[in-house]
């Protein structure tokens, strides 16, 4: 069981030449990202523009190529496990918007209350 408790959600723009070096969005076993949440926001996106999000499977070495590259159309919308799936934001020769959140654990515990706002 995941036990989604609460989402957080930004509103990302990538300027021209914005990009997101490969990343995992929650450190495995932090329990606080599970589930990641990737909609764009750009209609008609030229593929020409850049700007594609690319995945690795779970385990990815650092020299493994991305196994997809997906085009950030408008209406599109990714799924991942926080913990275990590495991407990327490739280089935008445009303005890019989506929104990017993530469903979290709640992780209040004796001397800490989660959220903290
Ligand atoms: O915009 C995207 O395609 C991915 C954004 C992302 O990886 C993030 O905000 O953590
Ligand atoms: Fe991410």
């Amino acid at each position: 069981m995941l036990g989604l408790f609460e989402m957080e959600v930004c509103f990302a723009v990538y300027p021209p030449g914005g990009f997101y070096d490969r990343h995992l969005d929650s450190f495995a076993g932090a329990r606080n990202r599970m589930v990641s949440l990737v909609a764009y926001l750009n209609e008609d996106w030229d593929e020409a523009r850049g700007g594609a999000l690319a995945v690795w499977p779970e385990g990815a070495g650092e020299d493994d190529i991305p196994t997809a590259r997906i085009v950030p159309e408008g209406g599109g919308i990714v799924l991942m496990l926080s913990e275990d799936i590495p991407h990327a934001v490739e280089v935008t020769t445009e303005k890019r918007l989506g929104l990017a959140g993530w469903w979290r654990v709640n992780q209040s515990g004796a001397g800490r209350v989660d959220p903290l706002n």
